[in-house]
């Protein structure tokens, strides 16, 4: 209960929630019946089927409608004297400028993805408005507290890197049934029915193409080729002769276990697999979403692991009906973990070659996890931290500094406690969002051109949204939809010039200065002109530093495989990730944990159970955390090595 000056300030406040999903459904009702009377709440989506087992404002008659428009309407029908304004949109749309932060006391994050995250932080430091933020991923969880000037701003610590496998790994030696699953999925799916002319490193080319049916259009389906017979082909070259010319390379396997070349005839039948019928069997309806193998095959059970045949089954009818029922999709088709058929063959080609590394098999429910990077979400975990987050805001409201917190949820206790109160870090002096620190850009100014510059490092890296450029007085870049025509066409001139011929040429020693007007964020950057770089450590041909960036959770010096964080509907490409399941390994966490918690969780988790956090430990080896513990918080302290920057607690 509220004590009455908490009460008064809770009264006046106006709120904006940004997400009306998971944890802001939570939040909504939290906020409502705490006596909070002005809420705004922004969210982009319509409401999924998916959705409805935790997001408990949604009932299924609300599939396919706004998120805020229904939150708000399910909390009004409960608490009917209140205002709350639901905006059906992007937070990044422009309309939400900084005048429109300026009117909130607080605005409370409730967001799954780190673009939007760092977006709203921007605006918050530039509105001056208070930002409570928070994110959980299964059992974990965390709120942390951002003002401008008093703590860290949510990018004063780099994210890590998201996890990628090695090439070799993912294509020759997967030891992990992860590594099968991203086989699946990103070189044998995307092989087949995704963009034919991107790069794939599936294909293992036979040394004599001419006498063998391993040519290099292998995939491609011949003219007139029966469905089941391409089928067999496929299969037969990815799990037997693939396997087969592997094995050729005795170096790679003196310290392994070898792998076992699987053929369809001997797992088989050698002619049609469908006991049930037809293909016309395959669904009731002809939507493409409703399509599926298993239907097809009159297997039920989601959570069942499927023996070799049945696999192999699941896998010739999949692409059996791939190929005649969702044709037209052939070619764009990119992973999908909403797709019931693309998971059903992902989850089959993932399992037969499981099956031929030795690696134990997995459900389909379990594979469509690893595949969609998913961690089913808990309602409770969801609704632990709402009452965080409100608690916070009530903090803020109240200007009670001194007893501001972090507060991690972890899934087990440590030294009895499930909720791990931290106190705020002051801000990072050398943070390129909410310090004035120019960062330095290592570029080959004679080769990258400025849409390189812009794609690579002003949008990917610096996270802006409406960036403008300039190199002195001179304009080299702007986006905005009241620019003249000409302006449009000298930029797009521009964009494809390399840097050094730039009408104001950027060469090494220039300092160039990149603005976002929407985000009111500033950055200097002083260009070096480097000539080399390593393609594979360093792909994008160029280095940004001055800002600490935080190394990938697993790094090898090999190509890497992305294991699919950030190619799924929301997913940031980025960079939130716990590791905390060895069976899972990839986890995009929402659970964003400062390097020196993550080791602290790492060693809870040793402890207690947790799982390994291997990344965790591996993100900050040599810092030394010591561990005070008073009587209601506990405290880290941490003392990094020079890669990472020395946080001071604000008290
Ligand atoms: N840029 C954005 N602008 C507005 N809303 C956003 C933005 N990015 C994400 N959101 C919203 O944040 C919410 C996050 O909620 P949650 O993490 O529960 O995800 P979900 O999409 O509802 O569920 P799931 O991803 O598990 O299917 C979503 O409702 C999503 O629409
Ligand atoms: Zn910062």
């Amino acid at each position: 209960m509220a004590s009455p000056p908490q009460l008064s300030a809770i009264k006046d406040a106006r709120v904006l929630m940004v997400g009306a999903g998971g944890i802001g459904c939570e939040l909504l009702k939290t906020l409502a019946l705490s006596g909070f009377r002005d809420i705004h709440i922004i969210d982009m989506d319509t409401i999924e089927v998916s959705n409805l087992n935790r997001q408990f404002l949604f009932r299924q008659k609300h599939v396919g409608q706004s998120k805020a428009k229904v939150a708000r309407d399910a909390v009004l029908r409960f608490r009917p004297n209140i205002s709350i304004t639901p905006y059906h949109a992007n937070v990044k749309d422009p309309d939400f400028n900084v005048d429109f932060f300026k009117q909130f006391n607080v605005v409370l994050n409730g967001l799954d993805n780190l673009d939007a995250r760092r977006h709203v932080n921007r605006l918050c430091l530039a509105a001056d408005v208070p930002l409570v933020e928070s994110g959980t991923t299964g059992f974990l969880g965390q709120v942390t507290i951002h003002l401008k000037g008093k703590t860290e701003c949510y990018e004063c610590q780099p994210k890590p890197a998201p996890k990628s496998y090695p090439v070799c790994t993912i294509t020759s030696t997967p030891s992990k049934f992860v590594h099968c699953i991203v086989w699946a999925k990103d070189l044998l799916f995307a092989k087949l029915f995704g963009d034919k002319a991107q790069d794939n490193d599936l294909n293992v080319r036979s040394g004599n193409a001419s006498t063998s049916d391993h040519t290099d259009d292998v995939f491609e389906r011949r003219t007139d080729e029966d469905i089941e017979e391409y089928g067999r082909r496929i299969y037969d070259h990815v799990f037997g002769y693939n396997i087969e010319v592997a094995l050729s390379n005795e170096e790679t396997w003196k310290n392994r276990n070898r792998p076992r070349p699987i053929y369809s005839k001997d797992v088989l039948p050698e002619r049609p697999i469908n006991q049930n019928g037809n293909m016309d069997g395959a669904s009731a309806t002809d939507n493409p979403s409703s399509v599926s193998a298993m239907a097809s095959l009159g297997m039920k059970n989601p959570q069942e692991i499927w023996s070799l045949m049945e696999n192999s089954k699941i896998f010739l009818e999949a692409l059996k009906l791939f190929f005649g029922k969702r044709d037209k999709e052939i070619g764009n088709l990119s992973f999908d973990k909403d797709d019931q058929l693309a998971v059903e063959f992902v989850t089959s080609a993932a399992n037969i070659r499981a099956s031929s590394f030795g690696i134990p098999l997995h459900s389909l429910f379990e594979s469509k996890g690893m595949a969609g990077n998913i961690v089913h979400a808990v309602a409770t975990t969801n609704a632990i931290i709402a009452g965080l987050i409100v608690i916070e805001a009530i903090k803020v409201l109240q200007k009670d500094a001194k007893n501001y917190r972090m507060t991690y949820c972890l899934e087990h206790p440590s030294k009895k406690m499930l909720l791990m109160p931290v106190e705020p870090y002051e801000p990072n002096k050398s943070c390129y969002v909410c310090s004035e620190t120019p960062l330095t850009l290592e570029i080959n100014t004679h080769q990258s051109t400025l849409r390189d510059f812009v794609d690579k490092i002003v949008k990917a890296k610096l996270g802006m949204n409406l960036p403008l450029i300039m190199h002195g007085s001179a304009l080299l870049y702007e986006v905005g939809d009241d620019l003249e025509e000409d302006m449009v066409a000298n930029y797009a001139a521009n964009l494809e010039k390399v840097m050094s011929e730039l009408p104001s040429p950027v060469t090494s020693g220039t300092l160039l200065t990149v603005e976002d007007l929407q985000q009111e964020l500033t950055c200097n950057i002083n260009v070096k002109h480097r000539d080399e770089f390593d393609e594979e450590k360093e792909p994008d041909g160029m280095v940004l530093s001055g800002w600490t960036q935080a190394p990938a959770v697993e790094k090898k010096d090999e190509n890497h495989v992305g294991n699919g964080v950030g190619t799924s509907k929301n997913m940031p490409t980025n960079a939130e990730q716990v590791e905390m399941n060895e069976d899972l390994e990839i986890v995009p966490a929402d659970v964003e944990i400062p390097a020196e918690k993550k080791r602290k969780l790492s060693e809870i988790s040793n402890n207690d159970g947790l799982g390994t956090s291997r990344g965790a430990a591996e993100t900050n080896s040599h810092s030394k955390v010591e561990e005070l513990d008073d009587d209601d918080d506990v405290v880290f302290i941490c003392d990094g090595d020079s890669d990472t920057i020395k946080r001071k607690k604000l008290h």
